[in-house]
């Protein structure tokens, strides 16, 4: 049997997205429609993993007042449900669809305690094993140590995990810091993370690819950086090269870029060459995108996307 797949959510959210004509700012909007889906990266990672057919544990950190809509979904989709429930409400995050565009409205969270933090932590060690899959991924609820994905990641690895690191900002910059010892397996920032995280503009592909290059020098297996509708770079020490496909349908953006990193899950699983690992991603998120919510279409409409997808090898960048 492969090793179990895990996904960490520490600060997950009820997203409602809300559907406009368009949006013109300081004026009065009548909706078109509303939807409520359990959210927050990790929990849309393994929502698109168990739609692939993949077994997965989602962890992390749930309010114990409005769980309900986390339940159905991990029951609905037979996801092993890790969450450790503390007092209170998980955030609501808006999304607003308009004029082929989303704005997210993103919530700070619930205030956390270290002895949850400390449940958490041993939850998801316990579910891991040499070659176990980790995904740790997101924002962090307000007020946490922004080392803990840091400190996640070495002692995930020292259990033989391969982690997938899809975060951004201060919790970012500590866990890919100078001199880390037990640096994440892949990393999936888009172009705005990667630019925060080295700290300058990365205005063409060069600027890009030298900057993944900068996270493999420090140990970092695999980057991913997705670029929206210019499609993604995938960087490793075998390849580089750039996977795109045309959307033909656009339900919503919100959790494209989990859906990438579900489908990178998938195909490492499988231990997978660079190529697919870049097909079967880009197939994944833009399979996304035509579904509202973090769904995925069925699997013979995923895997005809992932033949047509556009691969572009840049070695000599
Ligand atoms: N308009 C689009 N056309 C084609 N592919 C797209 C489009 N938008 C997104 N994608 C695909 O989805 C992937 C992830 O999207 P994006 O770069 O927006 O991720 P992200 O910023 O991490 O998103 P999020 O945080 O909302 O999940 C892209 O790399 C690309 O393959
Ligand atoms: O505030 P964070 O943790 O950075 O992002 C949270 C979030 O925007 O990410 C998902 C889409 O990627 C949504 O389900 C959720 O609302």
């Amino acid at each position: 049997m492969k090793p179990p797949v895990v996904t960490v959510t520490l600060n997950p959210a009820i997203d409602q997205t809300i559907t406009l004509d368009r949006l013109r700012p300081g004026s009065v909007h009548r909706a078109r429609a509303v939807r409520f889906d359990a959210g927050g990266k990790g929990v849309n990672v393994a929502s698109c993993l168990a739609d692939w057919g993949v077994p997965v544990s989602a962890a992390g950190i749930l309010g114990k007042d409005n769980d309900g809509l986390f339940k159905a979904l991990f029951a609905a989709k037979n996801i092993d449900d890790r969450f450790v429930r503390t007092a209170g409400d998980t955030r609501v995050n808006i999304k607003l669809v308009h004029d082929g565009d989303t704005t997210d409205i993103n919530l700070p969270g619930l205030e956390i305690t270290p002895d949850v933090f400390a449940a958490v932590t041993t939850s998801v060690l316990s579910l891991v094993r040499k070659g176990s899959l980790a995904v740790l991924a997101g924002s962090l609820p307000a007020g946490t140590d922004v080392g803990i994905y840091r400190e996640l990641t070495a002692a995930l690895s020292g259990r033989g995990a391969r982690v997938l690191l899809d975060t951004s900002g201060a919790p970012m910059k500590a866990a890919l810091a100078d001199g880390v010892r037990l640096l994440p397996y892949c990393v999936k920032p888009n172009r705005a993370e990667l630019e925060g995280w080295i700290g300058h503009p990365l205005p063409d592909m060069a600027s890009l690819v030298g900057a993944a290059r900068v996270l493999l020098a420090r140990g970092v297996r695999l980057v991913v950086v997705s670029l929206g509708e210019e499609g993604a770079l995938f960087v490793s020490d075998a390849a580089t090269l750039q996977a795109s496909l045309s959307a033909v349908a656009c339900a919503s953006t919100v959790g494209a870029g989990d859906a990438m990193v579900a489908g990178i899950v998938a195909a490492s699983r499988d231990e997978a060459a660079l190529e697919d690992i870049a097909r079967l991603a880009t197939a994944f998120a833009v399979s996304k995108l035509g579904q509202a919510g973090p769904n995925l279409p069925p699997r013979w409409e995923v895997e005809a996307r992932a033949a047509d997808v556009t691969i572009i090898p840049l070695n000599d960048l």
